[in-house]
């Protein structure tokens, strides 16, 4: 497989505390690319969420990032020789509830970017059990805002050089992996490029596979569309809360 990023924009960095700037959207002046592909990245605090998208999409990791307010970053791809928009949505984090320590406490803002996006990348820190237990609900939640058809999701265990601080074993992360569905991929954002990139590229031939599937009308909408836009966030929210009226009880606490 060969990725090529395609345009030359880039991500600025301050000199002190690197502020962090989403990659704009498409320019008026870009070619019109063939397929767009939506990935949200979801997971707890402090698992690296930013790390590993901006390590994808720039192969530098910076160490020190903004508190996560739920930037869009868009950048062309050239992969295997097909002109792809991929848009990648970091989100703010989730947490269980402290009182039966299984609810999820969820921003609105989250469930639009899941009702949104075609993949999901669901992110714990192996050295942070509580993040890898926030997991399964997380995935429930994502279930219940696309109740049907198939779901790509990858399940990626950060941090994997912080190999003395290891809460959960691979063997969990494999096996919770299993049961959602998906492939599990042990990253480190800080020390290599090549393991993010291949868990990201391995979400993105899921997807591209989902959109050739037989099922999901939505999905295979997005395949020939043309000029991606930025979501309209008010027409989301109607279909999003038209989507959720009768199974989702709260919003912003599950
Ligand atoms: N050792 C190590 N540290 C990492 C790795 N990835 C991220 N970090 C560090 O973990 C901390 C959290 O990283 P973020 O990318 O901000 O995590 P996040 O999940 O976006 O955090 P929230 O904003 O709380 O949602 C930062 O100090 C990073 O430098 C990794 O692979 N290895």
């Amino acid at each position: 497989m060969v990725i090529a990023a395609g345009s030359t924009r880039t991500m600025t960095s301050g000199s002190s505390g690197f502020l962090l700037v989403p990659i704009p959207e498409y320019p008026a002046l870009d070619p019109q690319p063939y397929k767009n592909i939506k990935i949200v990245v979801l997971g707890a605090s402090n698992v690296g969420k930013t790390a590993l998208i901006v390590r994808f999409l720039t192969k530098r990791f910076i160490g020190d990032y903004e508190a996560n307010t739920g930037a869009l970053y868009s950048r062309t791809i050239n992969i295997d020789g097909e002109q792809t928009s991929l848009q990648v949505q970091d989100t703010p984090c989730v947490s269980l509830q402290q009182v039966d320590g299984e609810g999820l406490i969820c921003q609105e803002q989250i469930n639009h970017s899941i009702y949104w996006a075609d993949g999901y990348m669901l992110v714990f820190s192996i050295t942070d059990d509580s993040s890898y237990r926030t997991i399964h609900p997380l995935y429930q939640h994502v279930r219940r805002i696309h109740p049907g058809g198939n779901i790509p999701i990858i399940l990626v265990g950060n941090k994997s050089d912080l190999l003395r601080a290891r809460q959960v074993a691979v063997e969990d992360g494999e096996a919770l992996a299993a049961e959602l569905g998906g492939a599990y991929f042990e990253a480190s954002a800080r020390e290599n490029h090549e393991g993010v990139r291949e868990a990201f590229l391995h979400l993105y031939q899921e997807i591209s596979r989902t959109f050739r599937g037989a099922n999901g009308e939505k999905r295979r909408a997005g395949l020939h569309q043309g000029r991606p836009k930025s979501p309209n966030m008010q027409e989301l929210k109607r279909r999003f809360r038209q989507a959720l009226s009768s199974k989702v009880k709260s919003a912003s606490v599950l």
